[in-house]
C-alpha cells in the first residue's frame, strides 16, 4: 500500500517578513501559488487574534485564488468562527492560542474544554467546513475529540521536534507513533505537524496511515536560501522516499 502522504504548506512566515516593515511585499498569495505548483496538497494559514502574520484580506483572496485547498488556523473564538463561517475554508484547524507565545506551544486542551470545542466543531461543520482539532498525541485527547464530532485530529510533533536528546526524540517518536494508531482506531482521520523540518520529518511521515503534514517555518526558512519551490518540492520528495 502506497501511503500518500499529503503536504500542507503553512505560509504564515511570508506575511512574517512582509509585517516587519508593513510592506505589501512578500505576499502569501504569491507565496500559496508557487507552493501549490510546487506539489503543495494544501495551503495552510494561522488568522491569529493578534494579526501578528497573516492578515483577514490574505484569508479572502486565498479563499478566491486557491487552487488546492486552505487549511484555516483559528483559535475557538466567536470573532475566528464567525470569519470561517463567512469564508468557509475547506478546513478548520482548531489551535489554543495565548498573545505572549512565540508560536504555538501546545495542543488544544479538548478534554477540559468539551462543549465549548463541540459546540465550535458544530457550528463550522453547519457551514460545510471539515473540522480538525491541534491536540497532543495523548490517548485522552483523542478519545473527547472524537466525542466532540471532529472528524480529523492534527498531532502536535512539537515535543519529538524540540527533543533535546536521541533518547528523548525516540520516546517522544514513539508516543506519536501510538497515538496515530489510536486515533485511526477510533475512526478520525490523523494529521501532524509543528516543528518538523528535513531533517525529522522522515520519521514522522513514515508512520503508516498517516494523512497529512502541516509544515512552515522550516520550510520559509529553507526557502530564503533555495526559494519556496525548491524546499515545497524537497519536503515533499523526503516525505514520500519516507512514506510506507
Ligand atoms: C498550530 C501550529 O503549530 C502552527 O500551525 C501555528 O501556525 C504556529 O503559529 P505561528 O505560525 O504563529 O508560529
Ligand atoms: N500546524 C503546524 C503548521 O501548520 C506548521 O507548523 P510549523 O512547521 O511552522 O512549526
Amino acid at each position: 500500500m502506497t501511503n500518500k502522504i499529503l503536504l500542507g504548506v503553512n505560509i504564515d512566515h511570508i506575511a512574517t517578513l512582509r509585517q516587519a516593515r508593513g510592506t505589501q511585499y512578500p505576499d502569501p498569495v504569491y507565496a500559496a501559488a508557487i507552493a501549490e505548483e510546487a506539489g503543495a496538497d494544501g495551503i495552510t494559514v494561522h488568522l491569529r487574534e493578534d494579526r501578528r502574520h497573516i492578515q483577514d484580506r490574505d484569508i479572502y483572496v486565498l479563499k478566491e485564488t486557491l487552487t488546492t485547498r486552505m487549511n484555516l488556523e483559528m483559535a475557538i473564538t466567536d470573532e475566528m468562527v464567525a470569519i470561517a463561517e463567512k469564508v468557509k475554508p475547506a478546513h478548520c484547524c482548531l489551535v489554543p492560542e495565548k498573545r505572549e507565545e512565540l508560536t504555538t506551544e501546545g495542543g488544544l486542551d479538548v478534554v477540559g474544554n468539551e462543549a465549548q470545542v463541540a459546540s465550535a466543531v458544530k457550528r463550522l461543520a453547519e457551514a460545510g467546513i471539515e473540522v480538525s482539532l491541534f491536540i497532543d498525541p495523548e490517548p485522552a485527547q483523542l478519545e473527547a475529540a472524537v466525542r466532540c464530532g471532529a472528524p480529523v485530529v492534527e498531532l502536535h510533533t512539537g515535543a519529538y521536534a524540540e527533543a533535546e536528546s536521541h533518547d528523548v526524540e525516540l520516546a517522544e517518536l514513539k508516543r506519536v507513533e501510538s497515538a496515530v494508531r489510536f486515533g485511526l482506531d477510533k475512526g478520525l482521520i490523523v494529521n501532524a505537524g509543528h516543528g518538523l523540518h528535513y531533517h525529522n520529518v522522515q520519521p514522522i511521515a513514515a508512520i503508516p496511515g498517516i494523512n497529512e503534514l502541516n509544515i512552515g517555518h522550516a520550510i520559509i526558512a529553507r526557502a530564503v536560501f533555495s526559494g519556496l519551490s525548491e524546499a515545497v518540492t524537497e519536503m515533499k520528495r523526503l516525505m514520500r522516499e519516507a512514506a510506507v
